[in-house]
């Protein structure tokens, strides 16, 4: 047995908040148009680490059985047996009989209490090599158990509900399947609330209208128009949601229609109602996003319904908060001090919508403050001008990266996938940037809530998310692998390395590819060792073992990561002793092969030490 041991005593402050205080890394110029800033684009070296954020391999070596220092200094609890007999359901189990036991008939096939209860089988996990995580948008499409079975099966890590649709009693009968799925042994699902925001819609309509080119088009805030009024007749009237977009929008502003879809020109404004005429034609469906290119509205963040739909997940326990039209630091800090008072005991990640105008001149802020964020581009790219969205996106990526923080970049990945079976080569190299940049995640949108084609899209997005890896294999540079510089002098380089668990991080992930190792094994309570590692873009897998299915949970948005509920045994030896023996009894290591683990479980009561060990299965 091979085994030595980098070891770090240190006082008890153990699991520490995941945003923990880092700053940004400077690597923003000021850009004088419009006082907006823009990314330089950095060198970012080859695929090796520097030497600088090398650990060197010096500590005190294990015993010969790899036995760490605290090793029978702990009670063994004999019979406190944490794994699983059995794991995760077999590959063969048919999605009827999972369905089954998820929905409490099949009790004798499947135990519905599993130790370990994390998902890890077949496709959705990196045992079939994909490090990026994938958000699915449920919606009328794929609301029943077995359609959320189905997206578990083939490759959603996390389940996105977007309060912009639909009621609490459908959110909540979503939120109950997601559970059962979960508790069906196989699955380990995030669920993400996404805010509707200060976000402005048109209404509802009878039927899609198709818009001509240079044709007069009414919106309205009068609240008095009968339905069957509101776009039946020409010129067309619909109402928008928003009581001040007629004060917001000038005459000679342009409004999107999600996006671009179609688009106007604003002619003239006569009391309650917005005079129109169409630039792009196009179809407009009810509740489409209205956008004014250059403008964000002039709404609180948080609006009351926001509020009553978090509290909606507090009572829920989801696992992340996607913040809508985020303007300002103080909408994330806001949704967080609520958290703190309102779900104690719970810990969800508060991510931000990176989507309005108004938040770029604050990204860097904005970030820092918040636990993650998504790249919403549709409305981003109706705020902004479109092609700056490119460059928008892979400034938030490597920011985050930066700050060990996760990022989701989405919309309109696969959007021909709503109606055709098959993606456009634009779609999948779409994909493949967002992945090669090194985001966390991609999301998928109407192409599962409500398109023709949801598991076909998942699948191809799986698929092109795996051929990253294959690519990175065959020796394609990959950015997402490379570390990010953290050597500009700034700030946030000081904030990272006066935590010796960054460094530790960085030094396990460049060990394991020093010596081939198979996976990196890390034990972590809130989480955040595990996000540490997973920043540092180990090329092999990492496996996450937590006491807490709320933890295990909120790693299903890592990059590299799966993780797995099991109990932390007194004896730091026997935990890692089944966490190598449940890796190899689900065949995600073999025999004798490496792997490196990251651990703070050699403790006696007072003490706790951080190590880096290298063991053989
Ligand atoms: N919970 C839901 N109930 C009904 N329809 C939904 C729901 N979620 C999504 N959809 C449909 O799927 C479409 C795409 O989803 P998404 O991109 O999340 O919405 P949007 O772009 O409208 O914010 C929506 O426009 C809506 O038509
Ligand atoms: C993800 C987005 O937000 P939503 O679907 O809520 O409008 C977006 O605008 O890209």
């Amino acid at each position: 047995m091979l085994g030595f041991l980098l070891q770090f005593p240190r006082a008890s402050s153990r699991d520490q908040p995941w945003s923990g205080k880092t700053r940004w890394l400077e690597r923003r110029v000021a850009h004088s148009s419009g006082g907006r800033s823009k990314t330089l684009q950095s060198s970012r070296g080859g695929l090796g680490r520097s030497s600088k954020k090398r650990w060197a391999l010096s500590g005190t070596l294990a015993d010969a059985s790899g036995r760490p220092i605290s090793a029978g200094q702990g009670e063994m609890h004999n019979g406190e047996t944490t794994l699983g007999p059995s794991g995760s359901a077999a590959p063969t189990t048919t999605t009827a009989a999972v369905v089954d036991a998820a929905i409490g008939g099949g009790q004798n096939r499947l135990p519905r209490e599993r130790p370990v209860s994390v998902a890890v089988a077949g496709r959705n996990q990196l045992s079939s090599q994909r490090w990026s995580k994938i958000v699915c948008t449920i919606g009328p499409k794929t609301c029943s158990l077995e359609a959320i079975y189905q997206l578990a099966e083939h490759g959603m890590n996390i389940a996105r509900l977007n309060m912009s649709h639909g009621s609490h009693e459908w959110h909540h009968n979503v939120i109950e399947k997601i559970r059962a799925v979960n508790k069906s042994g196989k699955y380990n699902i995030g669920i993400l609330l996404d805010t509707k925001g200060p976000e402005v819609r048109s209404g509802d309509l009878k039927a899609p209208i198709k818009v001509a080119r240079g044709q007069r088009f009414i919106w309205t805030v009068r609240r008095d128009i009968p339905p069957e009024q509101l776009a039946s007749d020409f010129p067309y009237i619909t109402d928008v949601s928003y009581d001040d977009f007629i004060n917001d929008v000038n005459v000679g502003d342009i409004l999107l229609v999600d996006g671009g879809i179609c688009s106007f020109v604003i002619v003239e404004k006569r009391g309650l109602d917005v005079i129109s005429e169409c630039l792009d034609e196009g179809v407009l469906t009810s509740r489409r996003h209205l956008n004014v290119r250059g403008k964000s509205a002039s709404l609180p963040a948080l609006t009351e319904k926001d509020w009553d739909d978090i509290r909606f997940g507090v009572e829920r326990n989801v696992d992340f908060y996607a913040l809508s039209f985020v303007k300002h630091e103080d909408d994330i800090i806001q949704l967080q001090e609520y958290l703190r008072e309102h779900a104690p005991g719970q810990t969800p990640l508060v991510l931000a919508k990176i989507e309005s105008a108004q938040a770029i001149p604050r990204l860097r802020q904005i970030l820092e403050a918040a636990d993650g964020a998504m790249v919403a581009r549709g409305d981003l790219g109706a705020e902004i001008p479109v092609e700056e969205v490119p460059i928008v996106q892979e400034e938030i990526v490597y920011l985050n990266r930066a700050m060990h923080k996760p990022t989701i970049v989405a919309t309109h990945m696969l959007e021909s996938m709503i109606v055709y079976p098959t993606p456009t080569r634009a779609e999948v190299t779409d994909i493949t940037e967002a992945i090669r940049q090194g985001s966390d995640a991609t999301m998928l949108s109407g192409e599962t809530a409500n398109g023709s084609y949801p598991l076909e899209a998942l699948t191809v997005m799986d698929t092109v998310a795996k051929s990253v890896f294959h690519q990175e294999q065959e020796g394609l540079l990959c950015a997402a692998l490379s570390p990010v510089e953290r050597s500009t002098g700034a700030t946030l380089e000081r904030d990272l390395l006066s935590d010796p668990m960054v460094s530790m991080t960085e030094a396990a992930a460049s060990l394991a590819t020093g010596v081939d190792a198979a996976c990196i094994i890390v034990f972590t309570k809130s989480g955040r060792v595990a996000s540490l590692v997973s920043s540092a873009r180990s090329r092999c897998p990492i496996y996450a073992f937590t006491p807490s299915e709320s933890t295990a949970r909120k790693l299903t948005l890592f990059w590299g990561v799966t993780a797995f509920s099991l109990e932390f045994c007194p004896d730091p030896e026997v935990t890692v002793h089944r966490s190598l023996e449940e890796l190899t009894r689900r065949g995600l290591i073999r025999k004798n092969e490496l792997a490196v683990i990251v651990s703070d479980l050699l403790v006696r009561d007072d003490f706790s030490v951080d190590s880096i060990q290298v063991r053989r299965a």
